[in-house]
């Protein structure tokens, strides 16, 4: 690999993996990941997602490539980097019969870093910080779906970390279960962790994210802020006049493309970069086209997203 960037806490080169079957599940991925970013990585179920990060966490091996985490090579310096690293993979593995905090306790003690007199003020404070401490004496299989996620979060957080690594956090759960992670996401992030989460929600990368990446069939499609992300497709302007003939005239001169007239309906697809709604509404006035309605629309990531694959996106879920 080159030179690792400082102040990326993630950093792929050529990453690929093969399956023994023959089944190309990463190709060549490039992926950085800046330090104190909520990163979403993006992508349809069987993208790659989930190989990718059983790779940065040293559970597997690449075919080629390799990846560094924290700065540090994967999987060969795992043995340093992962204590400083929370993940939530693929569901937890948790203890039916034993309550939420026992399985907290349990885990603490499978950290041989962990100072055992302390244990139970760390297992406390961590389901608090999911919202289980009420729970925590219930047994873990009398748990929801979220509340078995939440435990598995405060699993990961039983010790500050550089860098969270959530696969699918919101699979499963309820608009109540996927609003009390993201909150957990936002307040983590703030105080300075790094969190990389994967989704094939497209809103929730929306609401919770400022960089992402796409993914699609292995391949990275695009990354950047999620700001950028979405600029890189565009918004859509929509007039209701009377005059719809010197609408397209005028709308046309200022690099509105794609125009279309449904009777006094004229829609077309705004340049980039855009230009400020109120100016081309004003042009319209002043060249004497009755504007009875008008409306621009920011391009979003869902824009982006379609315009990049050609493919709808599982947005509901
Ligand atoms: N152990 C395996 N052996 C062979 N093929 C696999 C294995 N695991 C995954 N694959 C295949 O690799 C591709 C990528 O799968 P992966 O699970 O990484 O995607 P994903 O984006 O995480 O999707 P999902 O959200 O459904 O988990 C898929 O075609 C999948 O069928």
């Amino acid at each position: 690999m080159d030179e690792p960037s400082a102040d990326a806490v993630v950093e792929t080169r050529g990453l690929t993996k093969r399956y023994r079957g023959g089944q190309l599940a990463v190709d060549g991925l490039d992926l950085t990941v800046p330090r104190g970013s909520v990163f979403g990585f993006l992508g349809p179920n069987g993208s790659g997602k989930t190989t990718t990060i059983r790779m940065l966490m040293g559970l597997i091996e690449p075919t080629s490539g390799g990846a560094r985490l924290l700065g540090r090579p994967m999987p060969r310096a795992a043995r340093s980097v992962l204590p400083r690293v929370g993940a939530l993979i693929e569901g937890p593995a948790l203890y039916p019969y034993l309550s939420g905090r026992d399985n907290l306790l349990r885990y603490d003690a499978a950290d041989p870093t962990a100072d055992p007199r302390t244990r139970a003020a760390r297992a406390a404070a961590a389901l608090d910080r999911v919202g289980l401490g009420a729970a925590a004496g219930k047994k873990a299989r009398a748990y929801s779906l979220g509340m078995k996620q939440r435990l598995g979060l405060a699993a990961a957080l039983l010790q500050p970390r550089e860098l969270l690594v959530l696969d699918e956090p919101t699979n499963g759960l309820d608009p109540q279960g996927m609003r009390e992670i993201r909150t957990l996401v936002r307040e983590l992030a703030r105080e300075g962790t790094t969190v990389f989460l994967s989704s094939h929600l497209l809103d929730e990368i929306e609401q919770v994210c400022t960089h992402a990446a796409v993914m699609a069939q292995g391949r990275l499609i695009a990354q950047g802020t999620v700001a950028e992300l979405a600029a890189g497709s565009r918004g859509r302007l929509s007039v209701t006049t009377p005059d719809p003939a010197d609408a397209v005239r005028v709308l046309k001169e200022h690099g509105v493309t794609d125009l279309v007239v449904l009777e006094e309906r004229v829609t077309g697809e705004l340049p980039s970069p855009a230009p400020e709604p109120a100016d081309l509404n004003a042009a319209l006035v002043r060249a004497g086209v009755r504007v009875r309605a008008f409306g621009a629309e920011g391009a979003s990531l869902e824009d982006a997203f379609v315009a990049l694959t050609g493919e709808g996106f599982d947005v509901a879920g």
